[in-house]
């Protein structure tokens, strides 16, 4: 499935990048939940949502915390979206009072297949793309569709060499 752009840029996000963002994802949901302004549950969608819903549950004091399991990507190359393990239906229901969070909206084809399972919840994600971005409900930062993100714990610190070469 190659109907895409290449990826031509990087956007490189730290952990206290992630932790800032995951922050202000969270402030902008804040009071916007369905009960006078609360939440009922999140959702991650693993595993890049997990580390963004942990920064939201606990900025917004919500105690029930679920996963639902999607792989669509093969590092950067896209297959048919699958759903590896569901939450539990009997908390989330129809997805009323639940949010949904990700790291990540791409091409919404993840989103789109999580929405059909709880077609209530409110979508949260840190990053968007233009491609997907009508399938998320609320995001903090939008990078261009050719721009990959890596994330920290896909990275690690390495010696690079100086800019105008060694003696
Ligand atoms: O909008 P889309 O084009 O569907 O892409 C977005 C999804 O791709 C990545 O997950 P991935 O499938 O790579 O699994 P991971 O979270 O386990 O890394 C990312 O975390 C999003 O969930
Ligand atoms: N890490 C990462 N995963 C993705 N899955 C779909 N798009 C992306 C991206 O830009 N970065
Ligand atoms: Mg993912």
């Amino acid at each position: 499935m190659n109907d895409r752009l290449p990826h031509e840029k990087g956007f490189h996000v730290s952990w206290d990048q992630l932790h800032r963002d995951a922050r202000a994802l969270a402030w902008r949901l804040q009071g916007r939940g369905p009960d006078d302004g609360a939440w009922r549950a999140v959702v991650a969608i693993t595993r890049g949502g997990m580390a963004p819903a942990m920064i939201v549950s606990r900025e917004l004091n919500i105690r029930h915390v679920d996963t639902i399991s999607v792989k669509s990507y093969d590092h950067q190359s896209q297959s048919e979206p699958r759903i590896i393990k569901s939450p539990d239906m009997e908390l989330v229901g129809d997805g009323e009072g639940v949010l949904i969070v990700d790291d990540l909206v791409d091409t919404g084809r993840t989103l789109e297949l999580v929405r059909a399972h709880m077609p209530k919840a409110h979508v949260a994600t840190v990053y968007a793309k233009p491609q997907g971005r009508a399938q998320v409900d609320t995001y903090v930062t939008e990078v261009s569709q050719d721009t990959w993100i890596f994330f920290p714990w896909d990275m690690a610190l390495q010696y690079v060499k100086p800019y105008r070469g060694t003696d």
